[in-house]
């Protein structure tokens, strides 16, 4: 019969086991709090779940998705990504990253519906890498804040705002790119043409943005180039790299690796540029505004209004916009303004140099336009070469800069695709390039073929077969600029100068970052125009 004492040696024994096992406990602790998170888990995928087992994508395992399928390396990365849309698309398809949702979008039906949506405005998470180097400017800002600086910046970038910051500046500029490309006049190795280009982008883009005449070989000059240039490559790397994602360790990143500097030097001059500017608007000494080529001269030498007095005046005028505002959203146009530009120039004089007879057709709409004269680039003779403008608009076809566009959605939003109700919080991931490259919508799609851009080919597509500004109300707000300074740039490099190269348009490799460029470079030759028609 079992005494009190048994019973009590029992419970003792018990507790004892109770307290040898206490590893056991947290063992047990840790698995249930694992429960715990799995079910908060799943019942935060349950609504996603529910719409993603409607659409097809890639193998997906519990907790990591797909995430398996992207560890590679970047080259490794583009070439399976362009595999799995071939695969899955152009119907929508999912990515679980993780335990987040992404649905890939490729017909324009369905890519309208989100650019074009209230609900799809905010940027994914993946944007904060860029914070670091452009804070809360336009391209990154929350939803809200972007709100309030579109509707004040709108206006900045109208057409005519652009022409007159733009038009006074670019004559000086593009002369410097001839004076630099004369040098390789001869010269029967190619030369890499980004390396002109860049200049000229890059010193247009700071001239008419912070009002500093930059010399690109100055050091003032190349350390901004470079600092730019650097950031949007370290921000790329953390893109790539979601271990490097929160702040924290990004910002201990960076100081190890002395990347913070980087950043610093990219502020440098944009702030030295808002305090003169202050200053002299303090004594009262106010830009002028150059209104058209018969402009005095003497108003010509004075200090021109650039993008940043426009941003004063507007905080003249009550706009809530601090010097850190200000400085921000410099540092973003310079960032989204530079790469993007100098690459679609530099592949569209490469595709040229490809394809001399429509290097010739190009030319001879120049030679049409200014005959032997040397008449400067103004908004009414670029606004007749139709014929380059197809050009680069096939360029940015082919070669659309930016890889992706990512919206995360705010509500629920319905696609034209099945009808399908993409659940809020659903990243959409939209690759212009994909689009561009379907055949349904571009006959040949993989050969250059500016005609694709004539008024009739046009008006048979849907607008939004052709994306790379993005579109709807968060599209590039630079379109008008990009164009202006592009078709300036293109039309005074072939009509100096004839481009040759022995590259063919199926050796172009493409290295994706944050922009999509050549791998090899532009290698060009050219050789001196005779100014006349070519037939
Ligand atoms: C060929 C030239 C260019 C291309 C292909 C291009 C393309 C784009 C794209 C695709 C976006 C949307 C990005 C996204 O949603 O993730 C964008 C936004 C933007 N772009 Fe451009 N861009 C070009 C030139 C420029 C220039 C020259 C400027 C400035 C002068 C500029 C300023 C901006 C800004 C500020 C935004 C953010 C707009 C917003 O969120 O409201 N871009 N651009």
């Amino acid at each position: 019969m079992e005494t009190s004492q048994d019973v009590y040696s029992e419970i003792l024994y018990s507790t004892v086991k109770f307290r040898v096992t206490g590893t056991q406990l947290i063992f047990y602790a840790v698995i249930f709090l694992v429960l715990v998170l799995l079910i908060k888990i799943k019942l935060n995928t349950i609504r996603y779940e529910k719409f993603a087992a409607k659409i097809s994508g890639p193998p997906a395992y519990p907790i990591i998705g797909s995430l398996l399928e992207f560890i590679r390396t970047p080259k490794e990365l583009t070439k399976h990504l362009t595999e799995i849309c071939e695969t899955y698309g152009p119907e929508p398809f999912k990515i679980w990253f993780g335990c987040s949702l992404a649905v890939i979008l490729t017909k324009p039906e369905d890519i309208q519906a989100i650019l074009t949506s209230p609900n799809a405005l905010e940027k994914a998470y993946m944007y904060k890498c860029l914070k670091v180097g452009v804070g809360e400017g336009l391209v990154t800002a929350p939803v809200e804040k972007w709100k309030k600086q579109r509707r004040m910046l709108t206006p900045a970038f109208c057409s005519d705002n652009m022409k007159k910051l733009f038009f006074p500046t670019v004559k000086e500029k593009t002369d410097i790119l001839i004076k630099n490309l004369n040098k390789e006049v001869g010269n029967t190795q190619p030369f890499n043409m980004l390396e002109y280009i860049s200049d000229a982008v890059f010193s247009t883009l700071t001239q008419t943005t912070i009002g500093f005449n930059l010399d690109v070989v100055s050091k003032q000059g190349t350390d901004l180039k470079q600092s730019v240039l650097k950031a949007m490559q370290l921000v790329a790397v953390r893109a790539y790299s979601p271990w490097l994602y929160p702040e924290i360790i990004y910002s201990i990143y960076c100081k190890f690796t002395g990347y913070e500097s980087v950043f610093k030097q990219l502020h440098t001059l944009p702030v030295y540029m808002i305090r003169k500017a202050k200053e002299q608007r303090k004594m009262g000494d106010k830009p002028v505004i150059v209104n058209d080529d018969n402009d005095s001269v003497e108003n010509k030498k004075k200090r021109l209004k650039v993008f940043l007095d426009i941003l004063l005046e507007l905080r003249e005028a009550g706009e809530n916009l601090t010097d850190e505002d200000i400085k921000y959203q410099l540092a973003t146009i310079l960032s989204t303004g530079y790469e993007s530009t100098t690459i679609t120039v530099s592949f569209c004089l490469l595709l040229l140099a490809m394809h001399q007879d429509i290097q010739d057709k190009v030319y001879d709409e120049i030679y049409s336009v200014f005959g032997d004269s040397d008449e400067e680039c103004t908004i009414d003779n670029i606004n007749k070469l139709v014929y380059l403008k197809q050009v680069f608009r096939e360029t940015l076809r082919l070669f659309p800069p930016a890889p992706v566009i990512l919206r995360e959605l705010q509500s629920d939003v319905q696609i034209f695709s099945g009808n399908y109700m993409i659940p809020k919080g659903t990243t959409c991931i939209i690759a212009p390039m994909n689009t561009h490259h379907r055949p349904e919508l571009y006959p040949n799609h993989r050969s250059f073929n500016p005609d694709n851009f004539s008024p009739e080919n046009i008006a048979k597509r849907h607008k939004y077969s052709f994306i790379p500004f993005s579109g709807g109300p968060r599209g590039c707000i630079g379109e008008k600029y990009a164009t202006m300074n592009m078709t300036v740039i293109l039309a005074t490099v072939v009509r100096n100068f004839s481009l040759h190269t022995d590259m063919k348009l199926s050796d172009v490799k493409l290295k994706i970052d944050l922009a999509a460029r050549s791998a090899q470079g532009y290698p060009v030759t050219i050789r001196p125009r005779n100014r006349r028609k070519t037939t």
